[in-house]
């Protein structure tokens, strides 16, 4: 793979520069990064991963095949507006920015190249992420192949349409943090129930493992295995019951219907914001 150019060093950033050089896809010092302000930040992804640390937009983006678009969806028109007389339609770019449409970034860039809008999650640290991809009217095969080894390389790969990426956010963008959420909860009751920290953080890692393996290996429905554990009268019966008690399943229900929801009033919100400065630019 050629020169990757990041916009934005944070933590998406970062998850997708630590999968791609564990897994030796590129050279760390064709991966060139900027953002904003933070020196240190940028120092930091250096001496870690021995990437490109770029000053200038220019040399951040001279020659780069892939453009990665990592910076806040509120930052996204500054970002793109700095860089935008820089890219050729020789780059592909490829936006992260939760809820941004493609539409926006076409009219911020005022070009047509090939645009992807990727949500991939934090586990693309570990090269697990779960990743989804829509692509714009000029994106070519080889563009969206290009795209597609690049997030392969950092976890399993899924091509949707653009109206889906805020179903897609609030599933397995935000997805991460939900089971984060769930082993917070397992280390809290584990101080009630008297076990160690050490112990009790070991068993809850392997269980969330053993279950995601059972889950990715074995024909059976999630209902089906729980079902498995479930014996009459026994532990977890009396477990699950307190969770109905509680509407936790409906409460996970809701809660990823609101992160999609608010994925989509995100994107909403930036295309407003952009019309309003477009008129005004050209008033
Ligand atoms: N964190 C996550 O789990 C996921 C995040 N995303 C998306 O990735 C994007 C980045 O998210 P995070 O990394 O979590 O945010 P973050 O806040 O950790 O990082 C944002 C980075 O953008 C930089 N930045 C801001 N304005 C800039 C500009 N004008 N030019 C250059 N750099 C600029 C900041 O200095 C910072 O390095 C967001 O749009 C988010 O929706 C997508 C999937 C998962
Ligand atoms: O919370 C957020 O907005 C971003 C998008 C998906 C995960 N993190």
């Amino acid at each position: 793979m050629g020169k990757i150019a990041f916009i934005g060093a944070g933590s998406m950033a970062e998850a997708i520069i630590s999968g791609l050089i564990t897994r030796g896809v590129t050279k760390p010092e064709e991966i060139h990064i900027t953002n904003r302000s933070d020196e240190k930040r940028l120092a930091y992804l250096q001496n870690n991963y021995g990437v490109t640390v770029c000053s200038s937009i220019e040399t951040l983006l001279e020659g780069a095949e892939i453009v990665v678009l990592a910076v806040k969806p509120k930052d996204v028109l500054a970002a793109v507006d700095a860089v935008k007389a820089h890219v050729t339609e020789h780059m592909l770019l490829i936006s992260v920015a939760a809820g941004v449409q493609i539409l926006s970034l076409e009219e911020i860039l005022t070009k047509k190249i090939p645009i992807i809008r990727a949500m991939p999650n934090t586990s693309a640290a570990v090269g697990k992420s779960a990743t989804a991809l829509a692509i714009n009217q000029y994106t070519q095969q080889d563009d969206l192949k290009l795209a597609r080894q690049l997030f392969e390389t950092i976890g399993s790969v899924a091509i949707v349409a653009e109206e889906q990426l805020d179903a897609v956010t609030g599933l397995s963008g935000s997805g991460p943090a939900y089971i984060y959420y769930l082993v917070e909860a397992m280390e809290k009751s584990s101080e009630k129930i008297g076990l160690d920290g050490e112990t009790a953080k070991q068993l809850i890692i392997q269980t969330l493992i053993g279950a995601a393996e059972m889950l990715s290996n074995s024909d059976k429905t999630p209902a089906v295995l729980r079902k498995e554990v479930t014996s009459p009268g026994g532990t977890t019966e009396a477990g699950i019951k307190v969770l109905e008690a509680h509407g936790v399943q409906e409460a996970l229900i809701s809660c990823i219907q609101e992160a999609a929801e608010q994925s989509k009033r995100m994107g909403l919100q930036i295309s407003q914001e952009l019309t309003e400065t477009l008129l005004h630019r050209n008033a």
